[in-house]
């Protein structure tokens, strides 16, 4: 019998047929089992794509899921004096941050989402800092829940990353990601505003490569798109129920030497103009004094890198900054992206 490949499935956003990429799926409860299959797979992953789905049937993280979407609609619903309580703080990644502080999906605009960060740190004290719609029993519960499954999670999937690369002792990725020590891992809930890429002026969120080791994101509506390696076009992430997208950050393509593991492009798009949407991503990050190369040879601590990276998304030309981190920072990778970007 003939072997047929399916058809790319396709995404119709504005009216045009947009290809949808075709990630792979890692299956959770096979890498906590460290089934040796499993492990080999999602280096795969990590080493292609740099991006993956990961199964997570079953696991209390979906319930949590669904109980910080109740609490971020009431947060965001709030009135904006509400909100600005507690302003973000970028050094402990941790506050409100209203719509427009950073650059947009499209030149000369500002971003289309507004964002509610909280650190683990904090949430893990007695009293912890917290707006006061927020600062009760419940909201304080589901925010620990999902933080402490959140890097139950992604330190699993890195200590299997470890495993497979054949890391051993102080070279184990673990190792620079200790929960004892400050770094800037952060549970990030955002609300996009709906859209239209022609004449919006606050919209999506700019391409970027994430800045720590691991993202944990969860949303149940499209907009999320990579840039796939080697290819100059962009591909819609499909939202799928039971499933977070997984992917790696530049700190773990520093730690990998550059080489093992990939930090994939992505940006996120408006689709329509009349819904709001809702994302969460964990932000896994190394304790801000462990060191790597970076890709233009300097040894630097991760707190540095994330300082330097996370000023870039501020700056008036974030655009063509951005474009100079991405096109260096992926250097195998660049020389077909150096023309689109
Ligand atoms: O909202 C999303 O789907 C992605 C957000 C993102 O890429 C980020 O916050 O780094
Ligand atoms: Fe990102």
């Amino acid at each position: 019998m003939p072997v047929t490949t399916p058809p790319r499935k396709n995404y119709c956003y504005n009216g045009v047929e947009e290809p949808v990429c075709e990630l792979q799926t890692i299956n959770f409860s096979r890498l906590l089992s460290q089934e040796q299959v499993e492990v080999e797979k999602l280096l795969q992953c990590c080493k292609n794509a740099g991006f993956f789905y990961l199964d997570l049937e079953g696991k209390r993280i979906l319930d949590d899921h669904q109980e910080l979407l109740t609490l971020m609609h009431r947060f965001f619903g709030s009135p904006l004096e509400q909100k600005n309580e507690i302003l973000s703080d970028p050094s402990v990644e941790h506050g409100y941050e209203p719509v427009g502080n950073h650059a947009g999906v499209v030149n000369g605009t500002k971003d289309g989402y507004e964002i509610l960060q909280v650190a683990p740190r904090e949430i893990e004290k007695r009293n912890p800092k917290l707006h006061s719609i927020l600062d009760n029993e419940k909201d304080i519960a589901t925010l620990y829940n999902f933080i402490a499954d959140s890097n139950f999670i992604t330190k699993t999937i890195l200590s299997c990353l470890s495993t497979a690369l054949g890391r051993e002792g102080m070279a184990r990725f673990e190792t620079t990601h200790s929960n004892e020590k400050p770094s800037k891992s952060a549970l990030a809930m955002m609300r996009y505003l709906p859209g239209d890429l022609k004449s919006s002026k606050k919209i999506g969120h700019l391409k970027h490569t994430d800045i720590g080791s691991l993202t944990l994101l969860f949303s149940e509506q499209w907009g999320l798109q990579i840039l796939p390696p080697r290819s100059d076009t962009w591909e819609f992430v499909e939202p799928k129920k039971g499933y977070a997208v997984v992917n790696v950050g530049d700190s773990l393509h520093f730690a990998s030497d550059q080489e093992e593991l990939f930090s994939c492009i992505h940006r996120v798009v408006p689709v329509d103009n009349k819904s709001d949407r809702y994302s969460v991503a964990f932000f896994l990050r190394p304790a801000d004094d462990a060191e790597f190369v970076d890709h233009l040879g300097r040894r630097i601590t991760a707190g540095k890198w994330h300082e330097e990276k996370f000023n870039v998304f501020e700056a008036e030309d974030a655009e063509q900054k951005m474009n100079a981190i991405l096109v260096g920072g992926m250097k195998d990778r660049s020389m077909k992206r150096q023309s689109v970007l």
